[in-house]
């Protein structure tokens, strides 16, 4: 797919802007702060309804306007859609397809689908598991947009649960009788596990579907690297075993909060849920083995012949150095572009910023990886920052303008 023409109105730093687009490679080049990542941030915005930038919405409106608008053309199979997101801060966002509305703006999710690639993916592996999650949901509903609803309905029946565990345990506090917030509690208990064992069997099944094409991408990025070098590993916040399937994940749910109920009323939040759940990531190269026993007369005979055991596995979190860490977050960008384009449609990709974080090698083999997608946007600030298999279309940004270099 790729989009052919894009549109916008009080987005960002722009009153309103229009650029026509075509399929391959285009960069926007411009001085630090002209507004190209806005161009892409809002494009990835059609895909997600959230921006690889910000949490919320209200920076995403000019300053001091009420709305901002983004329409874009798509072109999936030869035939266009046009796509509308009005995005009110405070107030519900309304969304169009060929100005018909949409009942809920969601619905659009997945009716255009990007891949970003940023500088902000360093977070992806040094920072917070919500980052991983988020990682994992943003790509579960970009296969499957249905999900869209799933991820919704548990942050919300979360948001609710947490606030009856404060009353309720205020109550137990105050010694006052706690009968009714319990029995709420327990229907709670109910929509979190249901909702929670869908979202978390969901993402195990999306880890199992990664993880080879993970392992694929960082041998490819990282200089000198193994195929089985790269490994991830979802962390659920409680044991489940083998457990993937919707009603056993919802039984173990269930039986974990019962068991932590005394802990979650004295804390007043969900402690139990995927919420609460991270991705690990892993290397299994470059660290040193476990220090040898001293030697001494009761010391096992050294067996010369024996091979040497394997090097440890070693989180990527806390022990990676700068350039594994980027390798892997590269590699976790590709293999989900990877993952969607063998889902049966090519993703639009999205390299904002990313070449003047590598050098010259590793700028011209992730270009030569993504060179034959049908629609990358590249924003740099520099031309020659942009390697020659990238060379496409170029528009020049600056003074709030886009213009088409001849
Ligand atoms: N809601 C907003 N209203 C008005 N201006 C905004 C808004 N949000 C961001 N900006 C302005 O947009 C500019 C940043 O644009 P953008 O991030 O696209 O820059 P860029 O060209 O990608 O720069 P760099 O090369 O530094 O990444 C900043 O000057 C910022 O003040």
């Amino acid at each position: 797919m790729h989009v052919s023409h894009l549109t916008l109105h009080d987005f960002r730093s722009y009153a309103s802007a229009e650029v026509a687009l075509e399929p391959g490679a285009t960069a926007f080049i411009g001085r630090n702060g002209q507004g190209k990542t806005n161009l892409v941030e809002a494009v990835d915005y059609l895909s997600r309804l959230s921006s690889h930038r910000v949490a919320s919405d209200a920076p995403l409106v000019r300053a001091g306007a009420d709305q901002a608008v983004v329409r874009a053309a798509v072109v999936r199979d030869g035939r266009t859609a046009v796509l509308e997101i009005e995005i009110n801060p405070g107030r519900s966002n309304r969304a169009r397809v060929n100005r018909s509305p949409l009942p809920r703006a969601r619905e659009l999710v997945g009716l255009v689908r990007t891949v970003v690639f940023s500088p902000e993916d360093l977070v992806l592996v040094k920072g917070d598991p919500s980052d991983r999650r988020r990682f994992l949901d943003d790509l579960l509903v970009l296969r499957t947009p249905r999900l869209a609803g799933v991820r919704a309905d548990y942050d919300r029946v979360l948001r609710q649960r947490n606030s009856l565990l404060k009353t309720a345990g205020q109550a137990r506090r105050g010694s006052s009788s706690q009968e009714g917030a319990l029995a709420t509690l327990s229907v709670w208990d109910d929509h979190l596990t249901r909702t929670g064992a869908e979202l978390l069997s969901e993402r195990l099944g999306l880890v199992e579907a990664l993880r080879p094409y993970v392992a694929r991408a960082y041998e490819t990025v990282a200089r000198g690297a193994g195929r089985d070098d790269a490994h991830l590993e979802y962390r659920p916040s409680l044991e489940i075993g083998a457990a993937s399937s919707i009603p056993d994940l919802t039984a173990l749910l269930l039986a974990e909060v019962e068991r932590r109920r005394g802990e979650e009323l004295d804390r007043g939040v969900s402690l139990v849920g995927p919420h609460r759940d991270d991705l690990l990531l892993s290397l299994g190269h470059g660290a040193p083995g476990p220090t040898p026993a001293p030697a001494g007369p009761d010391a096992e005979p050294v067996d010369p012949e024996a091979p040497a055991p394997p090097p440890p596995r070693l989180p990527v979190k806390g022990y990676a150095s700068h350039g594994e860490s980027w390798s892997f977050a590269l590699s976790l960008r590709l293999a989900s572009y990877d993952l969607l384009r063998d889902d049966g449609d090519d993703p639009i990709l999205i390299l904002d910023d990313v070449f003047a974080e590598l050098d010259t090698e590793r700028r011209d083999q992730l270009a030569d990886l993504v060179a034959g997608a049908e629609q990358v946007l590249v924003t740099a600030a520099v031309a020659a920052d942009v390697p020659a298999a990238l060379a496409g279309v170029r528009y020049l940004v600056g003074g709030g303008e886009v213009r088409r270099e001849p």
